[in-house]
């Protein structure tokens, strides 16, 4: 009987899951799949790793519908999958804060102090300790792993780290975390077998996806990235702002009489490329859509995805390699040679035909930076952290 392991990643915009069997060194992809909670009726997809349907449930739209849908998985894998044994389940959990660097089963007490850092990540945390709850209450026995966003730049330390602000709120956790790092990690673990000589090299990841960040690594470790305390920082993103003068909060708070709320609702839920074009988040709407305000949404996008890789070129001290991963960073096209474009005085040459194919190098020939359309897999990663903790308990 070959031992499994169900993974799920709750982002800002999806909840996606696979199924792994983890028997074997590398962790194996047994189905995969979406749980839809934006359609009217929440769906439940389910599909083999070659994207044949597997499974599909619809759920009537309530408090609990999610819930529901979890219970769905769990009865699916029972029954398709009845032969293998369920192991753990592993969750992505975005914030580790700053006592979690490095995945932790989730006890009553682990699971109570990550969602009292909620405030730190009010997207996400609540999104991805939910389904530990549901699962709790319908497999007790279950063991439940996280697998933390924060940990791959557990490394990073001052300047990189530090905020300009006194001292004593350092000392009370106040400083640059990170995220995306399951996404980092694995894309650094593919970028150093397809190019393993550039691994010692100067390279950014360019992590765009609903969330966006970038990370700096030398030797394959996270030396900075853009996101800090919360995923509020760095890029322009869907619906958050990205960095932001400080001083707006305070107007916003002072003279528009908005309150810590409305705040937190207007950066998180409000802003980015939903903010700035007023017709969407998603990059495949506004790049399809002729409105001036759409242009000029992801324009923006460009620009500040292209001066923040201007950025951690100073971290590194020079640029040799630039890696583009995440949903727009896999398949928009015009969004990489945009970036590109603008990092010409940096030596980035895109090669057009290459870039079109998404091919996995897409750098032309006089490019002094070696340039790649790598894949992520969040969840294999975390399949990965949790096989490993299962065999170091055993
Ligand atoms: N073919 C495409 N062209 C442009 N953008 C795309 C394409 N496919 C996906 N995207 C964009 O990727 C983003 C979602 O990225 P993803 O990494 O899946 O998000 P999440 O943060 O939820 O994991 C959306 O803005 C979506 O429009
Ligand atoms: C941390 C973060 O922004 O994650 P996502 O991109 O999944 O929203
Ligand atoms: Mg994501």
């Amino acid at each position: 009987m070959s031992n499994t392991v169900l993974v799920l990643n709750s982002g800002s915009s999806s909840i996606k899951f696979g199924l792994f069997d983890i028997s074997a060194a590398e962790p194996a992809l047994l189905c995969k799949g979406l749980l839809d909670e934006h359609e009217t009726k929440p769906r439940l997809v389910v599909k083999s790793p070659a994207g044949e349907d597997l499974f599909e449930k619809r759920r009537e739209a309530s408090d609990a519908a999610s819930d529901h849908l979890f219970a769905d998985v769990l009865g699916f894998i029972e029954g398709r999958f009845g032969d293998h044994r369920l192991r753990a389940v592993g969750h992505r959990v975005v914030h580790g804060g700053p006592d979690y660097s490095a995945p932790v089963e989730l006890t009553e007490d682990v699971t109570a102090k990550l969602q009292a850092l909620t405030p730190l990540a009010p997207l996400h945390q609540p999104r991805c300790l939910a389904p530990v709850r549901t699962i709790t209450a319908i497999r007790p026995d279950l063991t439940q792993i996280a697998c933390f966003d924060t940990a791959f730049h557990h490394g990073i330390a001052p300047p990189a780290s530090r905020f300009a602000i006194p001292r004593r709120y350092e000392e009370r956790g106040i400083r640059r975390y990170g995220f995306h790092g399951l996404s980092f990690e694995y894309v650094a673990g593919r970028l150093a077998r397809i190019a393993p000589q550039l691994v010692a090299k100067r390279t950014v990841i360019a992590h765009l996806g609903n969330g966006a960040s970038l990370c700096g690594l030398r030797d394959g470790r996270s030396i900075d990235t853009t996101m800090g305390l919360t995923p509020l920082d760095g890029l322009v993103m869907g619906t958050r702002c990205g960095r932001l003068d400080p001083g707006v909060l305070l107007y916003l708070q002072q003279y528009e009489k908005m309150s810590v709320e409305d705040v937190q609702h207007l950066l998180y839920h409000e802003s980015g490329l939903l903010g700035v074009s007023g017709i969407a988040s998603d990059m495949r709407m506004l790049l399809a859509s002729r409105e001036a305000a759409a242009r000029e949404a992801v324009e923006l996008f460009t620009f500040r995805a292209a001066q923040e890789v201007a950025a951690m070129a100073t971290t590194l001290a020079g640029l040799d390699c630039l890696v583009f991963t995440g949903g727009i960073g896999e398949h928009a096209s015009e969004i990489r040679s945009a970036i590109g474009e603008r990092l010409d005085w940096l030596g980035v040459r895109i090669d057009a035909a290459a870039n079109d194919a998404a091919r996995e190098r897409i750098n032309d020939g006089d490019s002094a930076v070696d340039v790649f359309v790598i894949p992520t897999n969040e969840e294999l990663m975390i399949a990965r952290h949790c096989a490993a903790v299962l065999r170091t308990a055993s």
